[in-house]
């Protein structure tokens, strides 16, 4: 194999969504069967340590496609040659924080990554932001990023987007294998909307085969939006093997692209489309060819739809003027 490794970085390297992601990006499952990967592990310094535990173990599994794994606890660092960086150490909300008390943590981590990035990461630098407040810490990496292009700063909602796909075969007896055009609109929280009026199952409109606007209005919407709570409560800790496979299946689809006639939901710069106002980042169905990926035009976004998706663009704005408040981007 010659080809030319690609430098992946995490950061939170040595926490749980850690631990389930590397071994993935390390077999080949992250950017395909035949791409050589080096690893950069970043972690704060009381992290290094199980960093290198993980290390070793990645080195255990003797995965032919791994040509070798740095860790550091240093951003220009970590992030020096970086062509893919996953952003997923971040600052938890703990007892009494108020939400802007965490997205000013989290703005110390992401505002000097975004930085290290713009600096010393590769000129093909794809970033996906997992921590929490996704959608508002990479508004904060990529305004701290001003040569890198805005559209290489992502956040994930592809477990939003799988975690809908799930509700909905179970809801219809179907296999999530047949269900496409699914679509998470706006903020990785509570107000995302997971709309399936454009889906289809086994080629017939989802909406249709549901029909029941009170399940989708009562039950499928809140099951989707609440799940991260609901796993949280059910196993005293935060999504993690489920959070990490979203990560990979966010940047297979990026790099290698959306299957015919069906997209994914990405969280990403809004260029405008669908009254999203320009430069928030927020979830949009996008269809994903040769690295890059272009939001779905043209469809049709009835009242049911449109109130949620605004509520939830709302809550992003919010969040954008409190991070500008305290001087963020
Ligand atoms: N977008 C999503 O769908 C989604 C899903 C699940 C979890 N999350 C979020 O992902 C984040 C990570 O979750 P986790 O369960 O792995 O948490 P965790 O606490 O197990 O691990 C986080 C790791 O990040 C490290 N870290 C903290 N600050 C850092 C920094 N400045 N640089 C490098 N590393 C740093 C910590 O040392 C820790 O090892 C949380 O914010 C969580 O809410 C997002
Ligand atoms: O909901 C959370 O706080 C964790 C995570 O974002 C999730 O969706 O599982």
């Amino acid at each position: 194999m010659t080809r030319t490794p690609v430098n992946v970085t995490v950061t939170g390297a040595a926490g749980q969504i850690g631990y389930a992601l590397l071994f993935r990006i390390a077999s080949g499952q992250l950017l395909g069967a035949d791409v050589p990967v080096k690893l950069r592990l970043l972690e704060i310094p009381q992290g290094l340590k199980a960093a290198e535990g993980t290390a070793m173990e990645l080195d255990d599994c003797a995965f032919p496609l791994l040509r070798g794994i740095d860790i550091t606890d240093d951003p220009n660092v970590g992030f020096a040659g970086a062509n893919v960086a996953l952003l997923v150490g971040a600052r938890p909300r703990t007892k009494g924080m108020e939400r802007g008390d965490l997205l000013e943590a989290n703005g110390g981590i992401f505002k000097p990554q975004g930085k290290a990035i713009n600096d010393h990461a590769a000129d093909d630098i794809k970033v996906l932001v997992v921590g929490n407040p996704a959608n508002t810490n990479a508004l904060i990496a990529q305004a701290a990023a001003p040569d890198v292009p805005a559209e290489r700063f992502t956040a994930m909602t592809r477990l939003d987007h799988n975690r809908a796909l799930t509700q909905l075969a179970q809801k219809t007896g179907s296999s999530v294998a047949d269900i496409k055009r699914l679509t998470i609109w706006g903020n990785h929280s509570a107000t995302q909307y997971p709309d399936v009026f454009h889906a289809e199952i086994a080629g017939k409109n989802a909406a249709e085969v549901v029909n029941d606007e009170a399940w989708l209005a009562d039950t499928f919407i809140p099951t989707v939006a609440k799940r991260g709570a609901a796993i949280i409560e059910a196993r005293g800790a935060s999504s993690a093997a489920s959070a990490a496979n979203a990560a990979i299946d966010h940047v297979h689809t990026w790099v290698n692209g959306t299957a015919e006639g069906d997209w994914a939901s990405m969280g990403i710069p809004s260029d405008g489309s669908y009254g999203v106002p320009e430069g928030l980042i927020s979830s949009f169905p996008v269809t994903c060819k040769d690295g890059k990926y272009e939001i779905v035009q043209g469809l049709e976004i009835n009242d049911f739809s449109r109130a949620r998706i605004d509520a939830s663009v709302q809550e992003l704005a919010e969040e954008r003027d409190a991070v500008r408040a305290l001087g963020l981007i």
